[in-house]
């Protein structure tokens, strides 16, 4: 394959490049991987051996798909290429030498999880308040202070940590650093943060070893540079020090991971420490329309602090840019499904041709759906599907335990969730005794005092009479209200809450949207029946429906926005365009913060190949209360000659998604479910009867539907349902507790 012809001037000078520092920064799409890529398969065709090749990517996927390219060229030799992220590689190097810093072998890598779970016993066993020191936050330091390479002595030592720590009343961080960093030594273990901090440790009190992979990498190269973190860099500065073959690619336009600890000064820092670095410049842009790539070039202007650098293309001019509106979050939504399914069947695309960006990961609810709705396989990555997350099925524990208490694996899950020192040993006893007594395990929690004695039992029946608590409010109330009650009295908004890191606020964000989710429910007017039971009802048949896409069948891509660095998709569509969401809230305080917001909407609209859409909406829930949203300034920021403005649904009358969802009903699938209006008005005295006789053959009145027949009573439990034929509007279930009823017999 003769890769040079597929290079620019600029590209080909880069790749044969071959001998000393350089450093290669260009705007997004300007082929910065590309020419990594073939600058590897160039060494190893000029007869460099891929064994002495070390390239770091960003992500697993990057470097998974670097590898096939070069493959292409040179064949299987690109096996041999020393290539991933930092982490896998950096792993990989501290087996083989995990004796020289005294761990095993085959240490284990701890996930955050497994950090968690030891930071919280450390707490525990020091006697700390758990709810100061929560092992998010705990970590979310020791972390950080590895980042920059700060060890538990310096940590100690360091006056501005410490008072610090004291100010945020965590003066004991240190100490927890300490016995952590002890007790993951003592079980051979290391967390992700170590296995750099580790190789910095290596390379710095064991100069034969640094010695030995200096002269094993002839040559080094690493991919979104701009992200890097201070650890990171200085592994790569030590082992490039000896052959000074080293190429980084980057754009500081892009540099999105400041929160993580990633340091754009390592850009300037590469100058200052190679002084013959030869600096390459990529200016056109190969990926995206016209369009595109002005609209991008016109929103990252409004940055102070950048490398000037114009980004131009010789693409086609492509369609404007696409702005749409909706009314609410489930509204836009849709607008975005249908609007892919009107696409991909106009046009005759694939559903691998889009992808969804989002800001934060509790976006994804309304995203998913929506496109469940309609039957489009799609996939979420790195991360889970909204449903699969953890805080949504510990509430969603609850509210199947409330609606069915007899669930035992939803008991199991939350029957100490928020901690209420339940144990494991006496959980399991209450298994034990349920099969031993031939009682059910509910039968057992509400009478653990009897069987399991004080402390733990008292505790127990604390738990169940909760429960119970919860079921009477479900009884007489909305799926709303009571799954709000819920989250709040069950301890678990508490507990999010009161985890300030990004991972906690993620958390949090998703029960708020989970809430979001029922209150839009519930508010439906297509929705009859609002109790609990209903709404779990129906998100089991849509959390059931199997949208999962196989792995060669084609979907669409749902992500955050950081997580799409590096990828590009013929259609993008960027949601929730709006103030207080992007930019997000907490990054309105300083100037420095919505740079870095800013620059994240740059990396958005760049993945973008041939269509960009962006989509607001003008109310979202919040807590229950329907807010008025604001559009994002990003809008305004870019030059109006690029956008398209196009509007939802009630605007206008006659729209996109009606127009679409007309589309889809020709094309596939069954209609969708029409909704038979009732021309039935209730009198201004409507006044509901009391329904506890109520029985088949009756007649009814009801506000929304008017007159009709109930058919059939049907009790389950609590919970009484009675179908009712409609004279207008045909069969409706509803529930006895809520429905309004007049009773004509
Ligand atoms: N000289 C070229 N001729 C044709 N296509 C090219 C050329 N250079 C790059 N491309 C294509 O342009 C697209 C963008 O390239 P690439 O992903 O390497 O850019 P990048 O600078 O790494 O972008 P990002 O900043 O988003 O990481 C890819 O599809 C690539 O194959
Ligand atoms: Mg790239």
């Amino acid at each position: 394959m003769d890769y040079i012809s597929l290079l620019n001037e600029s590209q080909r000078a880069a790749v044969l490049h071959t001998n000393g520092p350089a450093m290669i920064i260009a705007g997004a799409g300007s082929g910065k991987t590309r020419v990594l890529t073939y600058r590897i398969a160039h060494l190893i065709s000029q007869g460099v051996d891929p064994f002495n090749i070390l390239a770091l990517t960003f992500t697993n996927k990057a470097a998974k798909e670097m590898r096939h390219r070069i493959e292409k060229v040179i064949g299987n030799e690109a096996k041999n290429i020393w290539m991933g992220t930092f982490h896998s590689v950096f792993s990989r190097i501290l087996r083989a030498e995990a004796d020289k810093i005294g761990y095993p072998k085959s240490f284990t890598i701890y996930d955050s999880d497994d950090s968690k779970t030891l930071i919280r016993n450390i707490v525990k066993e020091m006697n700390l308040d758990d709810k100061l020191y929560k092992p998010n936050v705990v970590l979310g330091r020791i972390s950080s202070a590895k980042n920059k390479l700060i060890s538990v002595k310096q940590y100690i030592n360091d006056p501005v940590i410490q008072a610090d720590d004291e100010a945020a009343m965590r003066p004991k961080i240190g100490k927890i650093y300490e016995m952590y960093q002890s007790r993951c030594f003592r079980a051979g273990a290391m967390d992700f943060d170590d296995l750099l901090f580790n190789t910095n440790v290596l390379f710095k009190d064991h100069p034969d070893a640094l010695n030995k992979y200096q002269h094993i990498f002839h040559y080094v190269m690493v991919d979104e540079y701009q992200d890097t973190n201070y650890s990171q860099y200085l592994i790569t500065r030590k082992l490039a020090a000896k052959n000074q073959n080293i190429v980084v690619v980057g754009d500081d336009a892009q540099s999105i991971y400041a929160f993580r600890g990633a340091d754009i000064q390592n850009i300037l820092n590469f100058e200052r420490d190679y002084p013959e670095l030869q600096v390459f410049k990529l200016e056109q842009n190969y990926r995206s329309t016209k369009n595109i790539v002005h609209a991008a070039n016109s929103v990252i202007k409004h940055n102070q602090a950048q490398l000037r650098k114009e980004v131009f293309t010789d693409n086609e001019q492509g369609p404007l840019i696409e702005v749409i509106k909706a009314n609410s979050d489930n509204e836009e939504g849709k607008l975005v499904a249908t609007t892919i399914f009107e696409e991909k069947m106009s046009n005759h695309l694939s559903y691998d041709d889009f992808a969804i960006l989002y800001r934060t990961n509790a976006q994804s609810r309304a995203m998913e759906e929506a496109l469940r709705r309609m039957n489009i396989k799609y996939k979420i990555i790195g991360g889970l599907s909204f449903y699969q997350r953890k805080e949504i099925k510990d509430l969603i524990a609850y509210l199947r335990l409330t609606v069915n208490p007899n669930d035992e694996q939803a008991l199991r899950r939350v029957i100490n969730y928020p901690k209420r020192g339940i144990g494991e040993t006496t959980e399991q006893k209450l298994f034990v005794t349920a099969n031993e007594t031939n009682h059910s395990v509910w039968e057992v929690v509400q009478n653990a005092g009897q069987f399991l004695g004080n402390r733990v039992g008292t505790a127990i029946e604390n738990f169940s009479i909760m429960i119970k608590d919860f079921a009477r409010i479900a009884q007489n109330s909305d799926a709303f209200d009571v799954a709000k009650h819920i989250a709040k009295h069950s301890g678990i908004v508490d507990e999010l809450h009161q985890d300030k890191t990004v991972e906690g606020l993620a958390r949090y964000e998703n029960i708020q949207e989970l809430l979001n989710g029922i209150k839009e429910y519930v508010d439906d007017p297509e929705k009859d029946d609002k109790s609990l039971d209903a709404f779990l009802q129906d998100i089991a048949l849509i959390t059931d429906a199997d949208t999962k896409a196989d792995d060669d069948g084609e979907f669409v891509t749902l992500m955050t926005i950081h997580s799409a660095k590096g990828l590009e998709f013929k259609n993008v569509f960027i949601v929730g365009m709006e103030e207080n969401l992007f930019p997000s809230q907490m990054m309105l305080n300083s100037r420095a913060d919505l740079e870095e917001e800013r620059r994240l909407f740059y990396v958005a609209i760049t993945r973008a190949e041939k269509k960009l859409y962006l989509t607001y909406a003008t109310s979202r829930y919040q807590w229950g209360n329907l807010r008025a949203c604001e559009k994002s300034r990003f809008l305004d920021e870019i030059d109006p000659k690029f956008i398209n403005f196009k509007y939802g649904e009630s605007n206008t009358g006659g729209n996109v998604f009606d127009r679409v969802l007309q589309r889809k009903s020709n094309l596939v699938t069954p209609a969708p479910r029409k909704q038979v209006a009732s021309n039935y008005t209730a009198p201004a005295d409507f006044k509901p009867d009391d329904t506890s006789t109520l029985a088949a053959g009756m007649k009814v009145e009801h506000p929304k539907f008017g007159f009709g027949v109930v058919t059939k009573m049907d009790t389950q439990g609590n919970s009484t349902k009675a179908i009712i034929n409609f004279d207008e509007v045909g069969e409706k279930t509803l529930l006895l507790s809520f429905a309004k009823l007049r009773i004509h017999n």
